[in-house]
């Protein structure tokens, strides 16, 4: 009998880990049945009416909101951790023109992981520093990155700008109006953090080995690249623009289903229901999108919406809109240029990933899952003139 057969006989899996509790959290909450995301207990509706980014950044990282002190300390921090670094600029000059900001961040990340001194990450007195760089970093290298993308002169962050304000404008060169800034505060807080999604897991899988938090944020981002996870909102609009150019929304997205293709931005791991994450970006293009405009992205993308649930209900399927769904949508009615959608969520979720790290390292246990082997043993080595 060979291993595969044992295995088949004896054994269960779940395979992509569905439904496999490795560890606990208090960090968030995902409630899948009912639609509904708590950071630290507090819903994230209350958060994205109420809070300020730094404000949820110190609740995830530390368990509560903090009071005006600690937040003016905060905010002081990440300010000053957020100077460029010379040596980081000159490695995203030096790369080719067209890099994806994502790839550039991976590379930043692991830049300042050489340039600062290592035995400042394993001293236990640190590890908040260590984050607020990462936090205050991550924004810098994006925005040069994507400088870099379009070939014009880096720009430096601003002592006198709060943390949104400050990326806006270094991607920009614009000092944001109220509206805009505040628009994208909400996006950065409702994708801080998730449970443990797949860059998230990544974090703590790579942190686990204790490994330094720049290993595990940067190994994060590559798990948050793919087009399954945060690489999906990009490809929303590009589907959009197919479904535009098709003259008919219901038929594109029958085809597009009965092909065997899947809707960008629907379907989810844990919810089934509607992210609740969805509701708040399709209320915030709402908000952006007048009354008069006809063929609005708001009017086409729920078309699509439609046309996929009604396909979904007739198979019984709870796939449902999930974040990455409208958030292009609504970048791009702030100007924001596709390639930058993963980067403002990488810039966003850096904060969910610290605060994991930050958990597991209160009581730390090595992520080591195993797995069926299903090939062969004792397999004589054939020496290379006989095969
Ligand atoms: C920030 C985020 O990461 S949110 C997710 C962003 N990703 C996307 O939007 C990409 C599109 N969605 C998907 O690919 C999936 O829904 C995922 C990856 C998000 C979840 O994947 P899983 O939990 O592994 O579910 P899986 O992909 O197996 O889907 C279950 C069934 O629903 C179908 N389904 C799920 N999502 C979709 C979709 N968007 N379009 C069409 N069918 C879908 C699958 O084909 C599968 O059908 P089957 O059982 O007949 O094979
Ligand atoms: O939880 C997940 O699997 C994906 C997701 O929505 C996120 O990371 O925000």
């Amino acid at each position: 009998m060979n291993q595969q057969d044992s295995f088949k006989q004896s054994d269960e899996f779940k395979r992509g880990m569905q439904d496999i509790i490795v560890d606990t959290t208090s960090v968030s909450f995902v409630d899948g049945v009912n639609g509904r995301l708590f950071y630290r207990g507090i819903n994230i509706a209350e958060l994205a009416a109420h809070a300020t980014f730094e404000e949820t950044a110190w609740l995830l990282l530390s368990g509560k909101l903090p009071t005006k002190s600690k937040l003016e300390g905060f905010q002081w921090g990440l300010r000053n951790m957020s100077r460029t670094q010379e040596k980081v600029l000159r490695i995203i000059e030096e790369m080719p023109q067209h890099s994806h900001p994502l790839f550039v961040l991976q590379t930043g990340l692991s830049a300042l992981a050489c340039i600062d001194r290592s035995e400042e990450y394993l001293e236990e007195d640190n590890y908040i520093e260590n984050v607020m760089r990462i936090i205050a970093q991550s924004p810098v290298i994006l925005s040069a990155a994507y400088r870099h993308y379009l070939g014009v002169p880096l720009l430096e962050p601003r002592s006198d700008l709060s943390f949104v304000e400050n990326f806006i404008y270094m991607l920009f060169g614009k000092i944001p109006t109220k509206n805009q800034t505040r628009c994208m505060e909400i996006a950065l807080i409702i994708q801080m953090d998730h449970g443990f999604n797949s860059s998230t897991f990544t974090a703590r899988a790579v942190a686990s080995t204790l490994t330094n938090f720049y290993s595990a944020t940067s190994a994060a981002v590559g798990a948050l690249s793919g087009s399954l996870h945060g690489g999906a909102s990009e490809l929303v609009v590009e589907m959009l623009k197919n479904a535009k150019n098709s003259n008919d929304i219901e038929k594109y997205t029958r085809d597009l289903l009965h092909s065997g293709a899947k809707i960008m931005g629907m379907g989810h791991r844990v919810y089934k229901t509607i992210d609740p994450r969805a509701i708040i970006f399709r209320d915030l293009l709402t908000q952006l999108t007048s009354k008069d405009e006809k063929e609005s992205d708001l009017k086409l993308l729920t078309r699509i919406e439609i046309e996929a649930r009604k396909y979904f209900e007739e198979k019984m399927m709870p796939v449902f809109a999930n974040v990455d769904f409208w958030s292009g949508a609504v970048y791009k009615k702030l100007g924001i240029h596709p390639i930058l959608y993963p980067a403002i969520f990488a810039a966003a979720r850096m904060v969910g990933w610290c605060a994991h790290i930050l958990e597991l390292r209160q009581n730390n246990k090595l992520y080591r899952p195993t797995s069926h082997y299903i090939g062969e043993v004792n397999i004589p080595y054939i020496p290379l003139e006989q095969r």
